[in-house]
């Protein structure tokens, strides 16, 4: 098949990352007789410096005319100045509300060869696969008014958490769905003993639930579940909550993997075009050494394949590789080995055909 893939390397080792999954798409390409033709675009930090803007109309509308798009990372230390008025993030975020990609699918999938990478006891981390379903175009990220003022001689400054039923019911719908093929238990978590949106976000979960008649549903508390991820990660199945509670929790779920930069992300939407990309960030400490691991994007790619292109069978041999080159021992530096982004590439690649 021919498909249009728009590339968003973006800011320090996002760079890094896209070029070694591109070579690895490149591969599977190959070896199925697929023809993906690839354009790169500017998103975040590179983006303000060359247009003064972290996400352009060009950028959107070639986002928009492709069949899918895979993304590095955004951000870095050049543009954090708190005073600035255009930052890298506000490019991510605009790409995903422009898109409509609501929903973030984060899968927490452990590897055995590296239990030892995980500071957690191998006991701990028996049986875990956890799909977390973070609300991507609303909540605390997106909520108005957002507010930066000097009132009499005080500084003072607003987020606001905002949702609709709408916004609330299409994700939670979305994770029953998901939930159907896997165990069939969902994890609706929110701070309903506080926040009045976590109240709506409950009811409207039930209101789901209540459709889905063969699926189980627990509430369970923000705070908690932070614990629980740790303490008891085995007993979570599907996990559905709004933006900012599922990027913090899923940064602390990629412990349990061993290291975020194993962690793969996709951004979707109603049709089948989505953005996909790990979950890490630019990473400034180690951008531009080439160490950086490459198997949270390249997961990334096989969930692109899957879901964007339909392409099933060609997502899951390049699984099977990442999972045969971790077990033949490829290991980056975050994995306590030596291998460079690039090395991690080809030992999966060399997997690939075997
Ligand atoms: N989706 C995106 O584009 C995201 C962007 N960011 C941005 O990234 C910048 C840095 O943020 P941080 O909080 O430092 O988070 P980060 O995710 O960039 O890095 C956290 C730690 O994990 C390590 N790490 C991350 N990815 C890795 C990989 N692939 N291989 C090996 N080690 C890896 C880093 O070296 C660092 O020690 C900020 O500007 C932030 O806004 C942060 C998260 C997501
Ligand atoms: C806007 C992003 C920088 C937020 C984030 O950390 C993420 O999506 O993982
Ligand atoms: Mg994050």
């Amino acid at each position: 098949m021919k498909a249009n893939i728009v590339l968003l390397p973006g800011d320090g080792i996002g760079v890094e990352v896209v070029a070694e999954t591109r070579a690895t798409l490149d591969a599977v390409a190959a070896q199925f007789g697929h023809s993906f033709s690839y354009s790169e675009h500017l998103i975040g930090g590179c983006a303000i410096d060359a247009t003064g803007t972290a996400l352009t109309q060009e950028t959107l509308d070639a986002c928009r005319a492709a069949d899918a798009v895979l993304l590095g990372a955004v951000g870095g230390p050049k543009w954090d100045n708190p005073s600035a008025s255009v930052r890298p993030e506000q490019g991510l975020l605009a790409l995903r509300q422009g898109l409509g990609l609501y929903a973030n699918l984060r899968p927490i999938r452990l590897f055995p060869e590296l239990i030892q990478a995980s500071p957690l006891k191998a006991e701990r981390l028996a049986d875990v696969d956890i799909l977390v379903v973070r609300e991507l175009t609303g909540g605390l990220y997106f909520g108005k008014p957002r507010i930066r003022e000097e009132v009499n001689g005080r500084r003072r400054a607003v987020d606001t958490l905002e949702y609709t039923d709408e916004e609330i019911q299409r994700v939670v719908e979305l994770a029953f769905r998901l939930a159907s093929s896997r165990r069939r238990l969902v994890t609706s978590v929110d701070k309903a003993n506080v926040l009045e949106s976590s109240r709506l976000w409950r009811t409207v979960a039930t209101e789901v639930a209540a459709r889905h008649p063969e699926i189980r549903i627990e509430h369970q508390l923000v705070d908690s579940c932070a614990m629980r991820l740790i303490t008891s990660a085995a007993a979570f199945d599907v996990i559905v909550t709004e933006n900012m509670f599922g990027d913090i929790l899923t940064d602390e779920a990629a412990v349990l993997a061993g290291s975020l930069g194993l962690c793969p992300s996709a951004s979707l939407g109603d049709g089948t075009r989505g953005v996909y990309e790990p979950i890490h960030g630019s990473a400034p400490d180690i951008a531009g050494k080439g160490i950086a691991n490459p198997i949270g994007t390249i997961l990334s790619a096989a969930m692109l394949l899957r879901h964007s292109l339909r392409l099933d069978k060609e997502a899951a041999v390049l699984e099977r590789a990442v999972a045969q080159a971790i077990a033949g021992g490829a290991r980056t530096a975050d994995l306590g080995g030596k291998l460079s982004t690039q090395g991690m590439g080809a030992a999966v690649r060399a997997k690939l055909a075997g």
